[in-house]
């Protein structure tokens, strides 16, 4: 598998370079809905990585054998399963990085909103048990919809008295992933050298590609830019589609989950300008949370980016999803405050 190859090749370049003189510190990952889609080649991602020492792997049933199977592989970390409600605990105590994949995806037909009804009580469960037993944790939000479960997960931290705004984090990683891969194919460059921020929240419209930020530069017209940006939020439909009533992204999700996680692990690490995007707590709109460039650091968000500057497209994308993901933002607090 290539790019789980490069994942760990490149992570360990780093770690070798930025814990020459010092022991590499030990951390533990803890994954939750470790036995889904998503959860088990993220589980295996999350094994390659060096930055681990402890990988938790946790769901309602299955990952006995999840957690068997990925602790032979011969890299740092130990491995331990997690079976049902009454192992929550175990498994998340000590935890620095929980990602959470627990959830129903979406069938053909279907939006990240349908997913509401039952991923919301889910997530709401799982975030109660972080606030209990790992309150310091970074929380790795992959469950949809992120738009609505990052706020539900806010608002459930709030009332447990746990809430750190630099520790929350909705995982938009794969909309990078995807708006890096579709411009790399437009602009004929080398996808490995391309940047592109992707910014507003995870779902249809209020994915907003800033390809007028894109590098290396290509000035590709009007209509292709549209074409990306429109192909960059119609990414997971995509997927979805293809995968005609079998689920959504979970490799390429896994991927962009790893990448994430990794990320978080250094920053927590101390290495310097780590900057990924992501849907955090945010001042650089007017809504509460928002997606952008996110600096990472030892205690989580050290510094959330502005948007830089944006085309005159961009910038009538930024207005037109506001609405769209301020609903479901609202939705989101909603719901865990009467629940
Ligand atoms: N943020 C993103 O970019 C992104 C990308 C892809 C998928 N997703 C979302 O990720 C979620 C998972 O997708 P998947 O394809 O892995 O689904 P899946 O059904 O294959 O796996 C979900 C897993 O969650 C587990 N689970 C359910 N309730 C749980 C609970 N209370 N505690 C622990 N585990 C629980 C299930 O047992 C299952 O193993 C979906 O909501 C999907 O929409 C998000
Ligand atoms: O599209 C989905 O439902 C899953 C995920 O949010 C994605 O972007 O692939």
């Amino acid at each position: 598998m290539r790019p789980s190859v490069s994942l760990v090749r490149s992570v360990q370049r780093v770690t070798r370079r930025s814990y020459s003189s010092e022991a590499v510190p030990e951390r533990k990952v803890a994954v939750l809905g470790a036995a889904g889609g998503i959860g088990q080649p993220l589980s295996l991602l999350m094994k390659l990585n060096p930055l681990v020492s402890h990988l938790s792997l946790y769901d309602i049933a299955g990952t006995p054998g999840v957690a068997a199977d990925v602790s032979h592989i011969n890299t740092r970390s130990e491995v331990k399963g997690y079976a049902g409600e009454d192992q929550l605990a175990q498994a998340l105590e000590g935890a620095d990085v929980v990602i959470i994949p627990a959830g129903v995806p979406r069938k053909p037909g279907m939006t990240r909103d349908d997913l509401f009804n039952i991923n919301a009580g889910i997530v709401k469960g799982l975030t109660a048990a972080i606030a209990k037993y790992c309150p310091n944790a970074l929380i790795n939000m992959i469950s949809n919809p992120v738009n609505s479960t990052v706020p539900i997960a806010a608002e459930v931290l709030k009332k447990a008295g746990k809430y750190d705004d630099k520790r929350l984090f909705g995982v938009t990683t794969l909309d990078v992933v995807r708006a890096k891969t579709f411009y790399a194919g437009k602009a004929n460059v080398n996808v490995a050298e391309v940047n592109v921020p992707v910014v507003g929240g995870h779902a249809g419209i209020t994915i907003l590609p800033l390809f007028s930020q894109a590098t290396p530069t290509a000035n590709l017209p009007h209509d292709v830019i549209k074409a990306l940006t429109k192909r960059t939020q119609d990414g997971g439909t995509e997927v979805v589609e293809a995968k005609a009533g079998k689920g959504s992204a979970t490799l390429s999700m896994a991927y962009a989950g790893a990448l994430f996680a990794d990320a978080c692990l250094k920053g927590l690490n101390g290495v310097p300008d780590v900057v990924e995007c992501s849907f955090v707590q945010s001042s650089v709109t007017e809504l509460p949370f928002f997606a952008s460039k996110v600096r990472l650091g030892r205690n989580g968000v050290e510094e959330v980016l502005g948007l830089g500057n944006l085309s005159d497209f961009e910038k009538e994308g930024l207005e037109s999803l506001k609405p769209e993901l301020k609903a479901s933002i609202e939705k989101g607090i909603k719901f865990a405050n009467q629940n």
